[in-house]
């Protein structure tokens, strides 16, 4: 039985599967990547050494000697190949949600006299509350519109200013078809802005070849730069030019150490950079992107998909009272797995107990983030026979009084 895959990655002949290359207990089978991605084995020690030698030894010196100043933008030239963007169009820093605003503000700003956000009401709410309240305070008949998810394409009409979507759908894993969306919103004369945080580092994103506009990203999911990762931005290079910051704060001078008391964009994304980047976090999601050095992303999807189907198909034979949520197409789906059951809480925490590792989202979906990175068959069929296990037995229901004993 192959328990993971050797693919050639890229030029090099590097196994896709490198668990090795992560601080991973056997014991776990850790189906969770979409949520929190797992420790890179060389971070803590690269984190010991900025804390120590660069912040400890080289002071406020650092900000030179040890590159600080310069450190989101290394990263950013880390995720741009990963998301299919163009050098210079990525922006590193704060969390995805402010950077949702960001965009979704600068966007703002280039739509002329529209005045309508179309959305997702199945979107993950953050995006919604960024767009409410921004809408809100700018005012001037700015809304948002979000719909069921089914009825999103069919309503981009020549009244939506912006289209807000997240790629990869959180419950379901379902995938946006990001280049025939973004055809038909610029067809309609819309712009569009994509949420890739179930989508970087999960499978090749191809930003740039879509025409996309503007899109935002999370550092903690697939890239593995630890909770509360910085996030990323995307801003088409044709809109570069004419966006202006919503956050123009000093480290997106144009000279932040002038002090000049009047505003200056920098050049390029710099202006998109608000305040002080949070160089340890910055630290750590730099060491863990360089697992993706050698990664094909191509054959990571391939991976995905192959382990997927066989998730769906073992799952399905064994449990027949789970419901299948995600799509049965791999095309359609993102690098993740989910199934309904009326009782899905108290299943996942019996899962969790016997160290199979996925989560849950309400109201009542099993969820299950695929790695090929670090998830081989074996976890796949070992995460299908527990859930058997739990099934079959009713497990749960006794996890169930345990944690409802635990909570209340
Ligand atoms: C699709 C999506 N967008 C945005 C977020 C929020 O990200 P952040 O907490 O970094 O703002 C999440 C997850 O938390 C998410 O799943
Ligand atoms: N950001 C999270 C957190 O701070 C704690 C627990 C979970 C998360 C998540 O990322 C949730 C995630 N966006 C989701 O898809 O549900």
């Amino acid at each position: 039985m192959t328990q993971h895959s050797t693919v050639g990655a890229g030029s090099s002949s590097a196994p896709l599967y490198r668990r090795d290359r992560f601080l991973l207990s056997d014991e776990v089978v850790y189906l969770d990547g979409n949520s929190l991605g797992p420790l890179p084995a060389s971070v803590p020690e690269r984190m010991a050494a900025a804390v120590r030698e660069e912040w400890g030894g080289s002071l406020v010196k650092g900000w030179n000697e040890a590159g600080w100043f310069d450190l989101p933008w290394r990263i950013a030239a880390q995720i741009a190949p990963l998301v299919g963007a163009e050098p210079g169009s990525i922006a590193v820093g704060d969390s995805t949600s402010v950077n949702l605003f960001k965009v979704l503000g600068a966007a703002l700003g280039l739509v002329g006299p529209r005045r309508r956000i179309l959305s997702d009401a199945g979107n993950f709410p953050t995006d919604l509350y960024i767009a409410d309240g921004l809408t809100k305070l700018v005012g001037d008949g700015y809304h948002v519109t979000p719909l069921p998810s089914e009825d999103v394409e069919a309503a981009i009409g020549d009244d939506v200013a912006i289209v807000m979507l997240t790629e990869v759908d959180y419950r379901t894993g379902r995938r946006r078809d990001m280049k025939a969306v973004t055809e038909a919103a610029h067809a309609a004369g819309a712009i569009v802005i994509w949420d890739l945080a179930h989508s970087a580092g999960a499978f090749p994103v191809r930003l740039s070849e879509c025409r996309a506009d503007f899109a935002v990203g999370c550092g903690y999911k697939f890239l593995n730069g630890g909770p509360g990762a910085p996030a990323f931005l995307y801003v088409a290079p044709r809109h570069a030019g004419a966006v202006a910051p919503v956050i123009a704060g000093w480290m997106g001078h144009d000279a932040p150490f002038a002090f000049e008391s009047a505003y200056r964009p920098g050049q390029g994304l710099r202006k998109m950079q608000a305040g002080t980047p949070p160089i340890l976090s910055m630290t750590a999601l730099h060491e863990a992107l360089t697992l993706f050095d050698d990664v094909d992303l191509s054959a990571l999807e391939a991976e995905s998909r192959r382990l997927g189907d066989l998730f769906i198909a073992e799952v399905e034979r064994r449990c027949p009272d789970l419901e299948l949520a995600a799509p049965r197409d791999a095309v359609a789906r993102g690098s993740q797995v989910s199934f309904r059951h009326p009782d899905g809480y108290a299943i996942m925490q019996a899962l969790i107990e016997r160290n199979v590792i996925g989560d849950f989202r309400a109201p009542d979906i099993l969820r299950f983030g695929i790695t090929p990175l670090y998830t081989g068959e074996d976890d796949i069929r070992r995460a299908s026979e527990t859930i058997e296990g739990i099934l079959r037995n009713r497990l749960w229901d006794a996890d169930a009084y345990r944690v409802r004993a635990a909570v209340t």
